[in-house]
């Protein structure tokens, strides 16, 4: 536990660069997670499926509340994150299927 002023700086210094490394992860992860669903985006509008798939959602959302409750994370805010992420990529999904050439 940092004691004098000096300390508290350098503690949440050390903190910081952590969080920041943390983030950096999120970051990179999250652009992979993306680069996979617009390949997914794109084999849906190929193959007239769907943007959405609300019964895989759901089983997602079961998945992540409960390895987020193993983790002493809130599942709400699990789950709140996961939703914002898949409705991000059902907009990417829903531009790929308008953006495609008519195949008729
Ligand atoms: O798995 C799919 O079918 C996807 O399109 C990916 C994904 C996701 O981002 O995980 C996105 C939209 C669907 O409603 C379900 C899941």
């Amino acid at each position: 536990m940092a004691e004098n002023k000096d300390d508290v700086t350098v503690e949440l210094n050390r903190l910081r660069a952590s969080i920041d490394n943390m983030d950096a992860a999120l970051v990179h992860l999250l652009a992979e997670r993306f680069k996979t669903t617009q390949r997914v985006g794109i084999l849906k509008a190929e193959h007239d499926l769907p943007p959405a798939d609300p019964v895989r959602e759901a089983e997602q959302i079961q998945r992540l509340r409960s390895l987020a409750a193993e983790s002493h994370l809130d599942p709400e805010f699990a789950e709140k994150f996961l939703t914002f992420i898949v409705s991000e990529v059902v907009r990417h999904h829903e531009a790929i299927r308008r953006e495609r050439p008519d195949p008729s």
